[in-house]
């Protein structure tokens, strides 16, 4: 039955609750971002539907949306078959430890400015050896390789050799674009993988996490063979000298260093390579906005050096660029899903323990009522007043509150350096004939169709 005062919604049918329903409104509308939008016009900010025995409430309003991110009673991660089949069926999650050791081993330190660095030149030699060719690049397929050796570094403090790296590429990539992050038909109805367990993903689910799993496992074994003075530090190096001296008697342990490597690549990968892959789509599709972004460059830094992660506030153009494309992308996405940890209110809603909360950003990052004027067009301007930078309030692509990204510096820095490296370098141009086109394709965060350009050196 449902509960007293819960949020509004369709009809909850027999076992099946509006599984059906969503379903086919999903069918019709093309991504669940957009039923989300669908569901609120027609019962408000927030919605209460049942799938299978699992209540779930979408959040889309930005009030609401804001209540849901930093209320303590939604701070908890789901910790159903989808959440613990990837983690051994326990969980205990240790953020803490890892913000500190991602400081300590890089966000703030020198160490990331070489990481980004190297990577760029790396990116940089590829493009130009396009050149010598055609010109015409994959632009989708430029940054996969080296977002991924960026995570590798934070993770083992070094480089994996390019079999290694081509093992991984292929399952983080299977990973992108076989695992939604709002949950799949066997979490829904968790008996389905006894029953049909290929029809219901779970066998995909769970062969895709054991290839990432097995990853870095290797990683681990090798890195504790080789424990020693000479080693660079990595989170796993930090991580395996604190199960030295706790020695099993707290929460650390072998499982967990898997399980919070896991979170970093399976977070960080998807959502970077998407951004840029929207980034370098939106400056197509706009020369304007590429050239104007070319011009800040020239006049700030000129062509004497490449442009490095502290130049972000005396770039605040190209910042806006990257901004606009986080809204655009990000306003179609849902952030990581929430569950209430006690009966509690979302909205005037009564939200009882346990209920999963999925907070579509559609409502806050894409619509008029939030503030933004011509939500779908592409303007990076709306980002700037008074030549600086200006983020609204209610622009929290990373979340915020206790649960926000623990890689945000990082991404940002990362995205950054290579919009402006590149954008120093060449000028990117439609292929012609064939110019990309806005179409969003749904994975683990929304990405887009790959598409091609034609690059010449400035
Ligand atoms: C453009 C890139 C990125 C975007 C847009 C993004 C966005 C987000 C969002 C919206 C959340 C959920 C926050 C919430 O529930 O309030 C999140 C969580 C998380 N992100 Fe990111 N992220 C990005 C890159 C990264 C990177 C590079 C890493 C790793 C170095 C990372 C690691 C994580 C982790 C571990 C969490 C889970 C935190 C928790 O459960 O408390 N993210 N991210």
């Amino acid at each position: 039955r449902k509960p007293n005062n819960f949020p509004p919604g369709p009809k909850w049918l027999p076992i099946i609750g509006c599984a059906w329903e969503l379903r086919n409104l999903h069918k019709a509308k093309g991504t669940l971002s957009e039923v989300t939008q669908e569901l609120a016009a027609k019962y408000g900010s927030v919605v209460g539907v049942k799938v299978g025995r699992k209540l779930t409430v979408f959040v889309y309003g930005s009030t609401a949306f804001k209540e849901l991110l930093s209320k303590d009673d939604f701070n908890a991660r789901p910790d159903d078959i989808f959440a613990t089949s990837r983690t051994f069926g326990k969980r205990r999650e240790q953020k803490k430890f890892l913000i500190h050791q991602l400081k300590e081993i890089g966000f703030h330190k020198p160490i990331l400015e070489e990481i980004l660095a190297e990577e760029m030149r790396a990116i940089i030699h590829d493009i130009n050896k396009t050149i010598e060719d055609d010109g015409v690049i994959c632009v989708t397929n430029l940054f996969p390789v080296h977002i991924l050796n960026t995570l590798h570094i934070l993770m083992t403090g070094d480089k994996c050799s390019d079999q290694e790296m081509e093992e991984l590429h292929k399952a983080m990539n299977s990973f992108s674009e076989n695992i939604p992050l709002t949950g799949m038909l066997f979490n829904h109805f968790p008996f389905l993988r006894y029953i049909c367990p290929d029809y219901c993903g779970y066998n995909t689910y769970v062969n895709i996490h054991k290839r990432v799993l097995a990853f870095i496992s290797k990683k681990v074994k090798m890195l504790k063979e080789i424990c020693g003075p000479q080693l660079s530090r990595g989170f796993i190096h930090a991580y395996l000298e604190k199960l030295n001296v706790v020695k099993g008697k707290s929460s650390f342990s072998e499982e967990q260093l898997l399980a919070t490597c896991l979170d970093v690549l399976t977070a960080g990968f998807d959502t970077t390579c998407n951004s840029l892959g929207f980034v370098f789509l939106y400056l197509l599709l706009h020369p304007e906005v590429q050239q104007k972004a070319q011009e800040e460059i020239d006049s700030v830094i000129g062509r004497g050096r490449p442009p490095t992660s502290e130049d972000r506030p005396r770039l605040p153009y190209v910042e806006c660029v990257v901004f606009e494309s986080l809204r655009l992308i990000t306003g179609r996405a849902f952030v990581v899903p929430r569950r209430a940890i006690r009966d509690s209110t979302l909205n005037g809603y009564f939200i009882p323990k346990g209920t999963i909360l999925q907070g579509s950003a559609r409502g806050t990052f894409l619509d008029e009522s939030a503030g933004w004027k011509n939500p779908e067009v592409f303007n990076p301007e709306r980002f700037m007043k008074d030549g600086m930078l200006c983020i609204p309030d209610n622009f929290i692509p990373f979340g915020s509150g206790r649960r926000r990204c623990v890689g945000e510096i990082m991404a940002r820095a990362n995205i950054f350096v290579i919009v402006a490296s590149l954008l120093q370098t060449f000028n990117f141009r439609s292929v012609p004939g064939s110019p990309p086109k806005v179409d969003f394709v749904e994975g683990f965060t929304p990405s887009v169709k790959p598409f091609k350009a034609f690059v010449t050196l400035r």
